[in-house]
């Protein structure tokens, strides 16, 4: 199976195009767990499959390190965008790509050639308690206290078509991601799991975030984490609707416009290609 190894500020993922592939196996969370594995596999936070759209240009499908599937991926469709005008899937620097999540619209950034970034829009956000999905009555979840254990944190949840819980914390490096992710991940209040970022507001324009994602544990990035970070600063009062992201290896800079649609600008990169074997 041929496959692309491909990074968004280090939130990696085997990217394969369906085309490419004589016989995919059916048992694509299988696929997922081996080729992800770091150790035994190629190594990455997901595996994302690409094929053409029914109403759109692309199709991309996103399946977590543990095989789980997700609705959507921000750092990867940008990865999914660079890679299909490069290879020519499509000839515009501006395209429609079904997701879980319905049809999001990135358009490459090329100066002189190269593809310097890439500028998603990445749809509405989804608010209300039971888009989240949450469970119990209706209703905005900002800044409201969940019990984890014996710990209680104040919340905000958002869904980019898939499920964030934000918390804003003083300091993101004290944050102990590894006892604190999991735990949040799996409360019972969110019947689908969900995405987790710790988050330090450094001004009005910027903030820092660190995640620990549903089905993939902690990444060094997640595109739709700073999405639903930057909409969860906005209705917390924490900052104006254009901010700057920080995260491990760079920055992703979040408009959530007038229309209320979020775009998304930040980096997309190749790293190798490689072949695969299946059977
Ligand atoms: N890293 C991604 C999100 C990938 C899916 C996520 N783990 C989920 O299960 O929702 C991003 O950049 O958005």
């Amino acid at each position: 199976m041929l496959f692309t190894k491909v990074h968004g500020l280090g939130n990696d993922f085997i990217l394969v195009n369906k085309n490419e592939v004589r016989d995919l196996p059916g048992d694509l969370a299988g696929l997922a767990i081996k080729i992800c594995h770091r150790n035994f596999g190629v190594g990455a936070d997901g595996l994302v499959l690409i094929g053409p759209g029914k109403e759109a240009d692309l199709a991309m499908q996103i399946i977590n390190a543990d095989g789980s599937e997700a609705e959507m991926c921000g750092n990867a469709i940008r990865c999914v965008a660079k890679y299909a005008y490069e290879r020519g899937l499509v000839q515009q620097t501006k395209m429609a790509v079904e997701t879980g999540a319905g049809i999001k619209v990135p358009e490459l950034v090329v100066n002189n050639g190269i593809v310097t970034a890439v500028r998603v829009d990445m749809g509405e956000p989804y608010l209300d308690r039971e888009q989240i999905p949450m469970n119990g009555s209706s209703g905005r979840v900002i800044n409201e206290p969940l019990a984890v254990g014996e710990d209680v944190f104040n919340i905000t949840t958002v869904s980019m078509g898939n499920p964030h819980c934000i918390i804003f914390v003083p300091d993101v490096a004290a944050v102990p991601l590894g006892n604190l992710g999991p735990r949040v991940e799996t409360h019972p209040v969110f019947p689908r799991k969900t995405n987790v970022e710790f988050v330090q507001v450094l001004n009005e324009h910027e903030v820092r975030m660190r995640v620990w994602e549903r089905g993939a544990g902690p990444t060094l990035a997640c595109g739709t984490g700073a999405c639903a970070t930057a909409v969860a600063a906005v209705l917390n009062g924490y900052t104006g609707r254009t901010v700057r992201v920080y995260l491990y290896h760079g920055t992703l800079d979040i408009e959530w416009s007038k229309d209320n649609h979020i775009y998304m600008t930040g980096p997309a990169e190749q790293v190798f290609n490689g072949d695969y074997p299946i059977s």
